[in-house]
């Protein structure tokens, strides 16, 4: 179970049973890992040892008062929303909580919809602040918790590495992941390391919603009953319950018709779904994915996708650079397509003469990663000579490389960069490496680098 999800909430009162009632109202209405304390003493152990996403506080109690907990609480653990409960219904006492940095504050007898309603803000607000720190550790840090979940995503360009840390960060959320970017970016691929990342039992499943009118959509996603239209002959699980305690990834998701985005907002909203034919209410359990080419905000206004359905996807974001905009990964791309081609083909490995990679820097890549792997497909296919050169892409109009042809020629150099690198990416490579050899440890990469820690403190900023 991930980290965020094992987030205590703890109630905080001398009565046991307000505690009582409090717990069963929050149990009751699937408020996750309700603990209650009636000493106000063991409070501030409690935090020191547990993961406590609120507190809710009585303000009048015996030993430590609710007003020095919250003092305390606001100050140490500031990422901790704290409601206050109390029977003085006076507004001083509420605008004094308040500015002391209560998030809300109740009166007893509590009116039990306010109080869920509260604890379940507070609650969002306590999982978008854990979030956001988490995120602002890793940008700190540039290292990855779990690389291995990237392995086969070639690339040294810093908004992927940032993807990369992204997803990391939202790693233990089970909401929603949009994923947006021009065809053939690496979409699918990214949807994958969210999934390995998440550490989930379940598989992942991936439905592409392109060309699919509502029917096969959802006969396709939700399956059907026996009997429920002409031709089902037996019973059909979807997609969605292959996912179970997975993910689904819903590829294409802005081509998906009206009628099928109303069907997966139920599904997004109430975890909830009918198989085709059937009035059996379903529960689904897995993570979804969407991914899209399409610009969204264009799609809402033309009234072709729902923004109650974009809201609910949106939960998690992020857009994935066109090939074009990362240059920088052409010539690794280039050298790591060409090596798993000519593997698969059972030709020697070829190496890459410079003007190929200047002449694709020209490139439009209008299908991106996808294209480039094809165009290299066709090269080394069609290669003869052991070094892949401009005539090998058919329609790529040859640049004079502004460095002179070099081959490989067993050169290290070519097995890192694919190409003889400029001083700035041998800069950028070595500072990576050291960080990752020094498991992100400033004081030891610069050690490394022979430079004082300001310096690489410095350089890790403008990177
Ligand atoms: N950074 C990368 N490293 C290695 N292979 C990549 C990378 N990015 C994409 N690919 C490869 O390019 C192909 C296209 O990637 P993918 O299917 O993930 O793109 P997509 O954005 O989901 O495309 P579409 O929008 O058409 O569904 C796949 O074969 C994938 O393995």
């Amino acid at each position: 179970m991930s980290e965020l999800d094992m987030q205590h909430v703890l109630v905080v009162d001398d009565e046991p049973g307000i505690l009582q009632e409090v717990s069963l109202l929050l149990s009751a209405s699937d408020v996750p890992r309700v603990v209650t304390l009636s000493d106000s003493r063991e409070v501030l152990p409690f935090l020191a040892e547990k993961s406590v996403s609120i507190v809710m506080l009585d303000w009048v109690m015996p030993h430590v008062t609710g007003r020095d907990l919250l003092e305390r609480i606001t100050s140490d653990y500031p990422h901790i929303p704290v409601v206050v409960m109390t029977a003085m219904g006076d507004v001083e006492t509420a605008v004094g909580c308040m500015k002391m940095g209560a998030f809300d504050f109740l009166t007893k007898p509590v009116d039990p919809n306010r109080l869920v309603s509260s604890v379940r803000k507070a609650l969002q607000v306590s999982e978008l602040g854990n979030q956001n720190r988490i995120l602002k550790d890793y940008l700190l840090d540039d290292r990855l918790r779990s690389p291995e979940a990237f392995e086969g995503i070639v690339t040294r360009n810093k908004k992927m590495r940032g993807i990369f840390q992204y997803i990391e960060a939202i790693a233990s959320s089970r909401q929603p992941v949009l994923i947006t970017g021009e065809t053939g970016v690496g979409k699918e691929l990214l949807a994958n390391a969210v999934h390995r990342v998440s550490g989930v039992s379940g598989p992942f499943i991936s439905l592409n919603a392109a060309g699919l009118d509502d029917f096969m959509f959802s006969d396709t996603l939700f399956g059907h009953k026996k009997g429920a239209f002409t031709g089902a002959d037996s019973k059909r699980d979807g997609l969605i319950t292959a996912a179970a305690g997975g993910t689904l990834f819903l590829d294409e998701i802005g081509d998906l018709s009206l009628a099928s985005q109303i069907k997966l907002l139920r599904v997004l909203q109430e975890k909830e779904y009918y198989r085709m034919g059937s009035d059996l209410l379903l529960k689904s359990e897995a993570r979804i994915i969407a991914a899209s080419n399409m610009d969204f905000s264009a799609l809402r206004k033309e009234g072709k996708f729902r923004h109650d359905l974009y809201f609910r996807l949106c939960a998690h974001e992020f857009h994935v650079p066109p090939l074009r905009e990362r240059l920088e990964d052409l010539p690794l791309l280039i050298e790591y397509f060409a090596d798993r081609i000519s593997r698969q083909l059972g030709k020697p490995v070829p190496s890459v003469s410079p003007d190929v990679v200047s002449s694709l820097e020209h490139y439009p890549f209008s299908g991106n990663v996808r294209e480039l792997y094809n165009m290299v497909h066709h090269a080394v296919t069609c290669c003869e000579t052991g070094i892949l050169g401009s005539s090998d892409f058919p329609g790529l109009k040859p640049v004079q490389a502004r460095t002179p042809v070099v081959v490989r020629d067993g050169n290290p150099l070519f097995d890192v960069f694919g190409k003889f690198p400029t001083i700035v990416q041998v800069e950028d490579y070595l500072i990576e490496e050291a960080m990752r050899l020094a498991h992100g440890n400033q004081t030891m990469a610069a050690e490394m680098l022979g430079v004082a820690r300001p310096t690489l403190n410095r350089k890790l900023k403008e990177k």
